[in-house]
């Protein structure tokens, strides 16, 4: 069986503690292998590598050296490309056809672009008046924070780990990483990446285990992490912050949402089916961005659900081999019960359930696999758990509005405010619409279009603060003012 160890210092090994625990396929529930769980002693040894590496080599790299090594990184992920999807999907259960489109490619973007960015920035000055008249200018360096502790989710494992890892490189700082629990492989693959491509040892570490009383907790409670940048649940980014308020340590978040899509009747609705199926099914809805509450003006309501049916129906539900497959398993079976309760509960509520709302059958080898059915209702009440709580399920609900007002107030209804897509072909709407949702984000007659110098993040209890593009480093460096009496 196959050992998943840490990447401390440069360097695969194993806990002092000899705990391991199961890495299991959500396609067939085997156990795919073993993970060293760290314990404070590994954390430790991890944080104790970054600040010693950010006072060494790495530290002392010019801007265009880093970029330089951090393209051979990019380069290096692209080279095994084909070793990162298998165990991408190992790890998820998600289809090749998408992880090779998606997490694989934006894993090494996620380097390039950061690289790039960090050539071209420029610092602020100020030419300041004095009583003497000689003046004064004022600039700005950027430094790098420090030692960063990068905490990520188990819904687009490669992708959002790197999204971190890439500015806070290419920034100068050094950083532990603490993958979910669920998808350890990646993560730790990127270890031989940085490896070969001459990355310094402890610029890049990576700690196996849980959250609570595990890795993570012991990441965020060591005194000597500078920053942290976390990806994952609201209540876990409330645990966080509250573990960095020691220290006045300071976090970025990107949390949960209950994102709303808002389809006009004057929208292209191929377009709006289109990227309605993608944003409440792709990934199996496990995407932070997805929809899962879809407001439809009345005129095309009818016509709107009927087609997200058809839809939804000709998903092809299937393991991450097959290139037929567009739709894999939820990430466990722990995960399933949550999403099953949540289907239950829409029943329970008098939901029409319009399609799916359990299990599918399975050929028997994937039978102890994490599947679940793609669904879709309409029929519940505004203040259903299912319409207001993320259930980071494939399912989604449909309700019909009257009027723009009302379909941006039901946008905002919500303590969350990641995401939204509107779907409508005027543009002065759009506009108009999408400047009065309560999100970070708003795509308009698209979804998950994502360009890399923006800014991501959400809104009210979506999150704190924005990454992407020169957003990332506000947070990844220290901005000094230096002040020179001419
Ligand atoms: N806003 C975004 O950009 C974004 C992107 C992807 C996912 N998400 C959110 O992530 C969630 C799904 O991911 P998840 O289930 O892995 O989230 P999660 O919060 O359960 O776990 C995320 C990470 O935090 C760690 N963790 C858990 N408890 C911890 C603790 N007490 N201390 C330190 N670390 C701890 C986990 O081990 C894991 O590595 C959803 O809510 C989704 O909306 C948000
Ligand atoms: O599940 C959440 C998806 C987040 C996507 C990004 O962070 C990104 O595209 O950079």
């Amino acid at each position: 069986m196959k050992e998943i160890k840490h990447f401390i210092n440069g360097a695969f090994v194993g806990s002092a503690s000899g705990k391991l625990f199961d890495n299991v396929s959500p396609a067939n529930g085997q156990v795919i292998g073993r993970v060293h769980e760290a314990g404070r002693a590994e954390v430790d040894a991890a944080v104790k590598a970054a600040r010693a590496a950010l006072k060494g080599p790495w530290g002392k790299m010019t801007v265009a050296e880093r970029a330089e090594i951090l393209h051979r990184v990019a380069d290096g992920i692209t080279a095994r490309f084909d070793e990162f999807l298998e165990v991408e999907c190992l790890d998820t259960g998600k289809p090749k056809s998408l992880a090779s489109h998606i997490d694989i490619p934006r894993g090494a973007a996620n380097f390039k672009v950061f690289a790039d960015l960090l050539k071209n920035v420029a610092n602020e000055t100020f030419e300041m008046a004095t009583p003497d008249g000689a003046g004064a200018l004022n600039y700005g360096v950027r430094r790098p924070k420090g030692v960063i502790g990068v905490i990520s989710p188990w819904n687009l494992p490669l992708l959002l780990m790197t999204w971190k890892v890439g500015p806070a490189l290419a920034c100068g700082n050094c950083v532990v990483v603490k993958p979910s629990e669920e998808t350890p492989l990646t993560a730790t693959l990127l270890g031989e990446v940085m490896q070969a491509a001459g990355v310094p040892a402890g610029v890049y570490n990576v700690v196996h285990g849980f959250g609570g009383d595990s890795a993570g907790a012991f990441l965020t409670e060591h005194p000597d992490v500078d920053a942290y940048t976390f990806t994952g649940e609201t209540g876990t980014g409330e645990t966080i912050m509250r573990a960095a308020a020691k220290g006045v340590r300071q976090v970025s978040l990107e949390l949960g949402g209950k994102n709303a899509g808002i389809v006009f009747a004057d929208c292209d609705m191929d377009k709006a089916i289109e990227g309605t199926l993608r944003s409440a099914f792709a990934n199996c809805g496990q995407v932070c961005l997805g929809t899962e509450r879809v407001y439809v003006e009345r005129p095309i309501f009818d016509a709107f659900v009927a087609r997200l049916k058809a839809g939804a129906e000709a998903l092809k539900i299937g393991e991450p081999n097959d290139p037929e497959a567009n739709f894999g398993p939820l990430i466990s079976h722990k995960h399933r019960e949550k999403v099953l309760s949540y289907y239950q509960q829409a029943v329970d509520d008098g939901a029409t359930v319009v399609t799916g709302g359990g299990v599918p059958e399975m050929p028997a080898h994937l039978a102890g696999g994490a599947w679940v059915q793609p669904t879709i209702w309409t029929g519940l009440a505004d203040d259903s758990a299912v319409v207001t709580e993320e259930i980071f399920g494939p399912c989604c609900h449909i309700r019909p509005f009257d009027s723009e007002e009302e379909a941006i107030e039901l946008a905002n209804s919500l303590p969350y405010g990641l995401a939204s897509a509107i779907w409508t072909e005027n543009a002065s709407r759009a506009h108009r619409v999408a400047g009065q949702i309560e999100a970070g984000i708003v795509w308009v007659n698209s979804w998950f279009l994502r360009d890399l110098r923006t800014a991501f993040g959400g809104s009210k209890q979506s999150g704190i603060g924005r990454e992407g593009g020169v957003h990332s480093l506000e947070f990844y460096t220290e901005l000094k003012n230096i002040c020179v009496k001419l």
